[in-house]
């Protein structure tokens, strides 16, 4: 199949056209360095891709390299129809600079660039325009306007770029730089001469950006936004998720009068509606999450959180960009660790790579919302304002960050790192203002919640069934003599100075598969434990229970700490290169949650 190759400056909307043109739903967001790995789709015949943004070819990150080298690799092959450089109209100068240089080496291997003028509705908003024709003209290669965003020309865009791509000997460029013409010096004249006004682009976005990013109004900006994202995941959510335990109760009860009591019924209620059902409730905590973090990153006002933090980060080791990897670990660590490949040196993107599972992504969220519910009271208030169990929320979130700062800190004295690397410039483009895009970002949303129950339903599934199956056999047993029971008694002692008794010790054992486990664990085993059969929330069971403050304190700080997820540590082995570092901080976060755990439940 022939190959249609999208480039352009990180940031210019090449993801949001890719989606367009292909139907996907790759990620799009209003910040620099959003695509960091090579993409690709079909439309019609033709397979696009869409590459990491760079400036220039000279890339400096990992992101920027790959897309470089993929460019480069690209032009020289025979079934790259077409080269579709993507240019934000609205920043046309620093858009031209890769556009350009691409061009040129395009042209060397006779190779047709078509360039798509984005943006244009922003352009049009504020009464400007920019003549295609005459910029066509200087360029040598077709110029077309477009709005990835309000499909403004997108389809007589679609028809241009099939037609050239038939037939790209037609559009070969008829000029491009001169042997030493600077790429900067040229795009300066071009946009200069077709642009818009820049104090038209900038004129919204610098009073804004007077007060978010003073240090101080920044900076009280910015812990506010900190606090209302974790906080609300809390509260947002909490009505959401009584609906749906309201809900699955409901069906429990209505399935239970309808099957003859025995080992069916059994099953089904402790196994499917206190294993599975108990986890299920927690889905709205992580689409809430997702809508969160999705309206800070479109809104644009992500890359100034990066820049205010930058000072404070360097002081750990790490990059104002770390931030991006570290907020969006919050989410799921995978892609925050991919995210770090826009850290342009080496050290501090290993750095931040090892330390993002402490960012308590939404695998951690069921565990959190649990025992939160189980440890602080539902009505309370903190300061006489914030919900107290909002403000716990938060006081975890803060308590992984923390820890992964000082780890970061740790880190930094302990490995080498050469001089050129101390030396690399913070440079990051501030994207507009935007008001964020609705349809992607509920499409998002809902991915999401399909995402975390496709993900964790089949394992939390096998799992409640194996102790289920474990905690019922042989028949007329109960728990504690069940063959569980037994296995139960064996595990305890590693699990007595942490305050718990063996069940929760299976829970967590099972936990290392994966986070989400450990609810449906519980679950199941509290379900089982409960003579009376009664669907009340587990929460409340473990509370009837009896759990410790100090023992269940230690607990959550445990889930906060351990890294308990295979595929964290897959993708660290990919991004580092190395098996044992990957491995090594699997064992090392485990055995530092179990230290904390059972120092908070002593000391306490
Ligand atoms: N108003 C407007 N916004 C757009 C347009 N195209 C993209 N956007 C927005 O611009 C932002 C960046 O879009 P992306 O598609 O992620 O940009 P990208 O070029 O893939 O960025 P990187 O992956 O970082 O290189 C998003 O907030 C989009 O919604 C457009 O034509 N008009
Ligand atoms: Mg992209």
């Amino acid at each position: 199949m022939q190959r249609i190759l999208m480039v352009g400056k990180p940031n210019s909307g090449k993801s949001l056209l890719f989606n367009q043109l292909t139907g996907l739903r790759q990620k799009v967001a209003n910040y620099p360095g959003v695509t960091v790995e090579v993409k690709r789709g079909q439309c019609q015949n033709y397979e696009i891709v869409d590459l990491p943004g760079t400036y220039t070819l000279r890339g400096l990150s990992r992101d920027e390299e790959i897309a470089v080298q993929e460019i480069k690799g690209a032009i020289d092959r025979d079934d790259t129809a077409l080269v579709l450089c993507v240019l934000d109209a609205t920043r046309l100068e620093r858009s031209l600079v890769l556009g350009l240089q691409v061009q040129k080496l395009a042209r060397e291997r006779n190779k047709s660039v078509l360039f798509a003028l984005n943006f244009i509705d922003e352009v049009h908003r504020v009464g400007e325009s920019i003549d295609t024709d005459a910029l066509s003209a200087e360029l040598g290669s077709p110029v077309v306007a477009l709005s990835a965003r309000t499909l403004e020309n997108l389809h007589e865009f679609k028809q241009a770029m099939l037609g050239y791509a038939a037939d790209p000997q037609s559009i070969l460029p008829t000029r491009s730089l001169q042997e030493g013409e600077l790429a900067a010096k040229r795009s300066h004249q071009l946009a200069n001469q077709f642009g818009m006004q820049l104090d038209v682009v900038l004129k919204n976005q610098n009073s804004v950006d007077r007060f978010l990013l003073n240090s101080w109004t920044g900076s009280i900006a910015f812990l506010a936004a900190m606090f209302v994202l974790f906080q609300s995941i809390f509260t947002l959510a909490t009505p959401l998720m009584d609906g749906v335990e309201f809900l699955i109760a409901d069906v429990a009860e209505k399935v239970s009068a309808v099957t003859p009591v025995g080992i069916f019924a059994d099953f089904m209620n402790d196994a499917i509606f206190g294993g599975l059902g108990s986890f299920l409730v927690f889905v709205p905590q992580i689409m809430v999450l997702t809508l969160i973090i999705g309206l800070l990153e479109d809104s644009g006002y992500l890359a100034r959180a990066a820049l205010m933090c930058h000072r404070p980060l360097s002081f750990f080791g790490l990059s104002g960009r770390s931030f991006i990897p570290y907020l969006s670990g919050h989410a799921c660590a995978i892609p925050a660790i991919m995210a770090a490949r826009t850290i342009e040196s080496p050290h501090k993107r290993l750095i931040t790579m090892m330390t993002i599972p402490l960012m308590s992504c939404s695998a951690r969220l069921p565990v959190y919302a649990l025992l939160v519910a189980v440890l602080v009271p539902r009505d309370g208030t903190f300061l006489g304002i914030f919900d107290l169990q909002g403000a716990a929320f938060f006081g975890l979130y803060f308590f992984g960050i923390i820890t992964a700062l000082i780890v970061s800190q740790v880190l930094n004295k302990a490995m080498p790192r050469d001089l050129e690397d101390s030396d690399m410039p913070f440079i990051l483009e501030l994207p507009t203002y935007r008001m964020p895009h609705w349809k992607p970002l509920m499409h998002r949303v809902l991915g999401s919640g399909t995402a975390f129950i496709r993900r964790a339903a089949p394992i939390i599934f096998m799992v409640s069934v194996g102790i289920w199956v474990l905690g019922y056999f042989p028949l007329n047993s109960n728990l504690q003599t069940s063959w569980l029971g037994q296995i139960g008694q064996f595990i305890e002692p590693v699990f007595t100075p942490m305050g718990l008794d063996w069940r929760y010790g299976i829970a967590i054992l099972m936990s290392f598969l994966a986070r989400e486990v450990f609810v449906g664990a519980l679950g199941t085993l509290f379900g089982m434990d409960d003579a009376d059969d009664n669907v009340a929330g587990l929460s409340e069971k473990i509370q009837a229970d009896g759990l410790t403050l100090s023992a269940g304190l230690g607990l959550v700080l445990f889930y906060v700490v351990a890294l308990q997820c295979v595929a964290t540590v897959a993708m660290l082995k990919g991004e580092t290169g190395s098996n044992k570092l990957a491995w090594g901080l699997y064992v090392a976060y485990g055995l530092l949650a179990y230290v904390i755990a059972v120092a908070v439940n002593l000391i306490m």
